[in-house]
């Protein structure tokens, strides 16, 4: 008898799946963060045994393991230009962040031996932010700056000694404005070390950056041709 009460969630549920595409946006939502926990429940025991503890190599599991969730989520990728990443030694990938589901995009195209920066609040999100440690990312305090540098001063020597690659999201924080936030230089301090170049190059490198991401950004924003509800996700 206790039970009676889910008849009538189990009829509500799909009439809402069914009439409302702002139910399905948040049900999506909620979905999606609970199945990422699930899915870091997972991997962890599996990057543990696999590497003992925290290894970039780890996020190869890490990139197996997410890879399908987009069917879920009725999402689908195409993917361009990825034979450009097949090339040897340590490179920055850097991509405008909009959401969290950039994840998704991100694991699509991710290349070995690739990690990435986050906030250290990532840390503290259960076990996505266990994953994310043993998966090398390099977490960065934005409230101090100067230790954040620090921290990426530091990943830049281990990007050189160990032949690392990096994926930085320039704009330092999500953006869902229509266009990019200018670009904090974090990432062109660490793209001189890998390309050999200096300081003085950096200003150059982030304009030149920005400028072709923002027309390649409104280009695929100009294809867009269906919304799944609200725009906040
Ligand atoms: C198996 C299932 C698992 C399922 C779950 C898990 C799934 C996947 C897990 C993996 C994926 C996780 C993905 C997580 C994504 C998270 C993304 C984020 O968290 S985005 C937020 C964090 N990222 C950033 O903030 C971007 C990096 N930030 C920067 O680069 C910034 O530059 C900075 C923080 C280093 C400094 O910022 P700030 O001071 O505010 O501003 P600037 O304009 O950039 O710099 C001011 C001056 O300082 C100079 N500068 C900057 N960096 C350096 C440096 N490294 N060395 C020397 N000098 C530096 C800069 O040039 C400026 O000086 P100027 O004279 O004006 O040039
Ligand atoms: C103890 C429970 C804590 C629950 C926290 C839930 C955490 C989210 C869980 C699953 C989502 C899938 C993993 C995606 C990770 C993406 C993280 C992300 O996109 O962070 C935002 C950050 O880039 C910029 O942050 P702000 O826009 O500055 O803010």
């Amino acid at each position: 008898m206790d039970a009676v009460w889910i008849l009538p969630v189990l009829l509500v549920l799909p009439l809402l799946l069914w009439t409302s595409s702002t139910f399905v946006f948040y049900f999506k939502k909620c979905f999606y963060v609970a199945y990422m926990m699930l899915l870091a429940v997972i991997a962890i025991p599996i990057c543990i045994l696999k590497s003992g503890g925290r290894d970039i190599e780890n996020m190869r599991v890490i990139r197996f393991m997410v890879r399908h969730v987009k069917y879920f989520l009725g999402l689908r990728f195409q993917v361009s230009g990825w034979e450009h990443l097949q090339t040897d030694g340590p490179y920055v990938i850097i991509s405008n962040h909009q959401s969290s589901l950039d994840v998704l995009g991100m694991m699509e195209v991710l290349p070995d031996r690739c990690s990435t920066i986050a906030k250290k609040e990532l840390l503290w999100a259960g076990t996505v932010g266990m994953i994310c440690w043993l998966g090398g990312i390099v977490f960065i305090n934005r409230k101090k700056t100067s230790d954040a540098k620090n921290v990426m001063s530091d990943a830049a020597k281990t990007m050189l000694a160990d032949k690392i690659r990096l994926w930085v999201f320039p704009e330092g924080t999500r953006n869902q404005n229509g266009g990019l936030l200018p670009f904090k230089k974090g990432a062109f301090h660490l793209a001189i070390q890998a390309q050999g170049l200096t300081a003085d190059d950096v200003t150059l490198l982030s304009e030149q950056s920005f400028g072709i991401m923002r027309s390649a950004f409104l280009e695929i924003s100009g294809q867009s041709v269906q919304s799944n509800g609200p725009s906040t996700h």
